[in-house]
């Protein structure tokens, strides 16, 4: 199996930068007059799955908006992730998982061993009780083809208090954070343009790596970002924040997205036209 790295760079090169995101929320299942149940999420999630497949390269399906629905929820999430992937998609699964590394093994396992019900191609990760604690989804991830995306420098002004934060060295938590996912990267055993191992870096705050003196291209991590759209970011905006990191970033788009539902087409002229921007 190649790397995750080794594939999303295929990704890139066939379909350009932009990641659909399938968040469900309320509002949209309103907006889309689709039931406020798991039958409704499941149809919002096929028809974006349909939209997307041949047009970019990568979904990113926000595991919350499945989870509020208990176990049909979930029963729907794990129905989305496997058309997606029978679609040729790789799927990033946005669970924003992160305890000690114990605990952390079964994350990793329930949302990265391709056994599993919920297996994706990568899961989003919290570094927050010390990046040492991922070790075990690391591992496993290189184990199994897969990769992670590690919070950062997240798009939401109030994440800065925390990742902005010096620790004794002097260096920001962030900081501290992207150094450890290069380090990893660079230990890998496999070469591959890109590392398995990414970063999740705002698209509304990515200049602020720049400012704090954060490299973002050390060992070569795919960089999620979120923010495009809704949150405010532009393509413009993108791409000069990220300047020599561009080639890494894979940018999130979600409510932008399903706002130009419900028909297929409505979505499908929305991805077309964020793929033209992001160019
Ligand atoms: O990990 C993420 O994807 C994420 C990190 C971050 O810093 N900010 C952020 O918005 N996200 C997620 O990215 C998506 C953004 O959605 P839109 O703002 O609707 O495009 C949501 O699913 C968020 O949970």
């Amino acid at each position: 199996m190649m790397s995750f790295g080794a594939r999303l760079a295929e990704a890139f090169t066939s379909y350009g930068h932009l990641c659909v995101g399938i968040d469900p929320h309320p509002a949209i299942l309103d907006d889309w007059g689709l039931a406020q149940d798991a039958s409704g999420l499941r149809e919002c999630g096929m028809r974006v799955v349909e939209a997307a497949a041949g047009r970019v390269g990568v979904v990113k399906p926000q595991v919350a908006f499945f989870e509020r629905y208990g176990v049909a929820g979930l029963q729907a999430l794990s129905e989305v992730i496997a058309a997606a992937k029978q679609a040729g998609l790789l799927v990033i699964a946005d669970a924003k998982r992160g305890d000690i590394g114990s605990t952390m093994e079964a994350y990793a396992e329930a949302w990265l061993n391709p056994v599993r019900d919920f297996a994706v191609d990568a899961l989003t990760v919290s570094p927050f009780l010390g990046f040492e604690s991922l070790e075990p989804a690391v591992r496993l991830s290189e184990r199994y083809g897969t990769g992670l995306f590690v919070l950062a420098l997240t798009s939401n002004p109030e994440g800065q208090q925390v990742q902005l934060a010096h620790g004794d060295n002097k260096e920001t938590v962030a900081g501290s954070i992207v150094r450890a996912v290069a380090a990893s990267n660079a230990a890998a055993a496999e070469p591959a343009p890109l590392g398995s191992i990414g970063l999740v870096v705002g698209a509304t705050t990515a200049h602020l790596a720049e400012d704090n003196g954060i490299d973002l291209v050390a060992g070569k991590p795919p960089i999620l970002a979120p923010g495009y759209g809704a949150q405010g970011a532009s393509a413009a905006s993108i791409q000069s924040s990220f300047a020599t990191a561009w080639d890494q970033v894979l940018v999130n788009s979600s409510r932008a997205v399903l706002s130009a539902g419900p028909t297929v087409a409505g979505i499908v002229s929305h991805i077309e036209q964020s793929c033209a921007d992001l160019e």
